[in-house]
C-alpha cells in the first residue's frame, strides 16, 4: 500500500485526507499529516487518528505521495524547505494560483507534480476534482492519482490552463452552493418550519436537483420546466429570480472568481 502525507491539512487537505478514511484506500497507519500547532496536531490525531508531526521534511520521507494542503501564500515556503528530499515522489498540489511551472522553478522541472482543484464535498464521496499532470507523470501514476480522486467523487484529467474554470464550477462553488441553501431555508423559517428541518429539506432539494442533471443528462432548463405548473408556485418564484437577475448575479460572480485566480497564477 502506498503512504500518502498531508502538509497540512485543513479545510481543504482534512476533506481529502478524511475522504481517503472514508473510502478506506489507504489506512490510517499509511497516512501522516503536518501542522504547525499543538492545537491542530491535537485536532488531526483526534479527528483522523493518523501520524503526526510538526515537521514538513518527515512527511515527505514517510511518503510516496505528499499534498501540499497550505495556503498558497507558504507554498514557496514549503517547496524551499522539502525540495531535497522529493527525488521520485510524486507532489500533489491543490492551491489556487500556483501553476506548474513556478513549482518546477523551485523544486526542479524533473520533479513528479499533479496539479489538482478538488472541493470539500470529497470529505462526504461528493467530491469534483481536476487533474493536471506534469510530463514527468506517467500514464500509470496518474491513473494511480486519479483512482484516489475518484474515490473521493468524481474527477477528470484537464488541461492546467482551465483550473481557473474548474475553481469557478466546483472549487469555490461550494461556498455558492452553501449560500444558496441557506437563503433557501431562511424563506422557509419565514413560512413557520423549524431551522433544522428547513437546513434538511433545502439541502435535500438541491441535492436531488443535482443528481437529476447526474443522472437524466437532461438540459437543466427542461428539468426546471418540468417543476414549473402552468399558473403555479413555481413560475411565480422564478419570475422573482429572473427580475432580480439571479442568473446574471451567479455569472457575475463566477467571473471574478475566474478573475482572481488568473491574477493569483501571475
Ligand atoms: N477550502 C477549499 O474549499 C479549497 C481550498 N483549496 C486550496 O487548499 C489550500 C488550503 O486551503 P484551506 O484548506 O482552505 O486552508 P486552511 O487554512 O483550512 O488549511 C491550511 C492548513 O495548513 C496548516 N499549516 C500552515 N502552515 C503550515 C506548515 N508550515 N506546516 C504544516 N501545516 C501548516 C494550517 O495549520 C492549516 O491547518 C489552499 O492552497 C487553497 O487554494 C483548493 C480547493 C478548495
Ligand atoms: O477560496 C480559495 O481561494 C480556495 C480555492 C478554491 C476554493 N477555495
Amino acid at each position: 500500500m502506498k503512504k500518502i502525507g498531508f502538509i497540512g491539512a485543513g479545510n481543504m487537505g482534512g476533506a481529502i485526507l478524511g475522504g481517503i478514511l472514508n473510502s478506506r484506500i489507504i489506512d490510517n497507519d499509511h497516512i501522516i499529516a503536518s501542522a504547525k500547532s499543538d492545537r491542530t496536531i491535537e485536532k488531526i490525531k483526534r479527528d483522523y487518528n493518523v501520524n503526526v508531526t510538526k515537521d514538513s521534511k518527515e512527511v515527505v520521507e514517510f511518503s510516496d505521495i505528499i499534498v501540499i494542503g497550505v495556503k498558497p501564500e507558504i507554498y514557496d515556503e514549503i517547496l524551499e524547505e522539502i525540495k531535497d528530499l522529493i527525488y521520485d515522489k510524486i507532489i500533489i498540489t491543490i492551491a489556487a494560483g500556483k501553476t506548474i511551472e513556478a513549482m518546477e522553478k523551485i523544486i526542479g522541472d524533473d520533479k513528479k507534480i499533479v496539479r489538482t482543484m478538488p472541493n470539500t464535498p470529497s470529505l462526504v464521496g461528493e467530491g469534483m476534482t481536476s487533474l493536471s499532470p506534469n510530463k514527468n507523470i506517467s500514464e500509470e501514476e496518474l491513473s494511480f492519482i486519479k483512482s484516489i480522486f475518484d474515490s473521493l467523487g468524481k474527477s477528470e484529467v484537464l488541461k492546467e490552463d482551465l483550473i481557473h474554470a474548474v475553481i469557478g464550477a466546483s472549487g469555490s462553488s461550494t461556498a455558492y452552493a452553501f449560500m444558496f441553501i441557506e437563503a433557501i431555508a431562511d424563506g422557509a423559517v419565514r413560512a413557520g418550519m423549524p431551522r433544522d428541518k428547513a437546513y434538511t429539506f433545502a439541502a435535500q432539494g438541491v441535492l436531488g436537483a443535482a443528481k437529476m442533471v447526474l443522472d437524466t443528462e437532461k438540459h437543466p432548463g427542461e428539468l426546471k420546466d418540468m417543476v414549473c405548473s402552468p399558473g403555479g408556485t413555481t413560475i411565480e418564484a422564478v419570475k422573482v429570480l429572473e427580475e432580480e437577475k439571479f442568473r446574471g448575479a451567479v455569472l457575475k460572480a463566477i467571473d471574478s472568481c475566474i478573475k482572481k485566480s488568473i491574477e493569483m497564477s501571475k
